[in-house]
């Protein structure tokens, strides 16, 4: 089972990956952008204000490929349990975030991110979205990088509500207001039913 975690910048989801660790040593516990190369060359994009944002996807996007052939897909196989903190949706999310707010035209830059995606990627058996707000988000996670901004995350938190609202049975929403520790169990409660029952 392919268990992702989303939200915003600052919502928690490091906090609530470090801590399922615990509860399943069992499981393979990853992340996006991965540690490779090719997230090496997304995390040198992000740190360019002028980045292509085009240029930008694609790198997202190689480093998901490599993620899926060379983490992801061996580890289903071996039918273990798998936890990303972040995943596809993140692209959905913040991809078109960025084309929709740049000189690129595309006129539907969510269904465009989708659409690239649709040809080789491995949906989420099961996504839990920490839903908070853009500017609790921005605050929590120090406005340090170009997407820390509260315009920006408010656009990509209306992303998410509408990746939420086209598939409703893949998403689990936990409130990411309440103190860490409830936000915790709360996700180790939700884990525990999917694995329960898959289905
Ligand atoms: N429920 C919470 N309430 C208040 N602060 C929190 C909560 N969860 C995490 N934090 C704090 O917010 C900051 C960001 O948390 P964390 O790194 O887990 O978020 P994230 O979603 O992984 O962020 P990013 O996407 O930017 O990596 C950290 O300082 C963390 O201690
Ligand atoms: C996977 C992915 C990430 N991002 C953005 C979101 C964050 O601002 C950074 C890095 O993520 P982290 O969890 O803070 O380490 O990258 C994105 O825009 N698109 C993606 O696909």
């Amino acid at each position: 089972m392919l268990i992702t975690l989303e939200g915003l910048d600052g919502s928690g989801k490091t906090t609530v990956w470090e801590a399922l660790k615990d509860v399943h040593p069992e499981a393979v516990f990853t992340r996006e952008p991965t540690d490779s190369w090719y997230g090496d060359a997304v995390y040198r994009s992000m740190s360019d204000a002028g980045a292509d944002p085009l240029a930008e996807l694609f790198l997202y996007t190689a480093d998901h490929a490599d993620h899926l052939s060379g983490t992801i897909r061996p580890a289903l196989d071996e039918g273990t349990l798998v936890v990303s903190d972040r995943y596809s949706d993140s692209r959905f999310a913040y991809q078109a975030a960025t084309l929709a707010e740049s000189d690129v035209e595309i006129a539907r830059p969510m269904e465009y991110v989708r659409g690239i995606h649709a040809a080789f990627s491995r949906p989420p058996d099961a996504t839990i979205y920490l839903d908070l707000d853009a500017s609790t988000a921005a605050e929590r996670a120090g406005r340090t990088d170009k997407f820390e901004r509260d315009g920006y995350l408010a656009a990509v938190r209306e992303n998410y509500e509408r990746l939420i609202d086209a598939e409703p049975e893949r998403f689990v929403r936990v409130d990411a207001t309440r103190a860490p520790e409830d936000v915790i169990a709360r996700v180790e409660d939700v884990v525990a039913d999917l694995l329960a029952d898959p289905e």
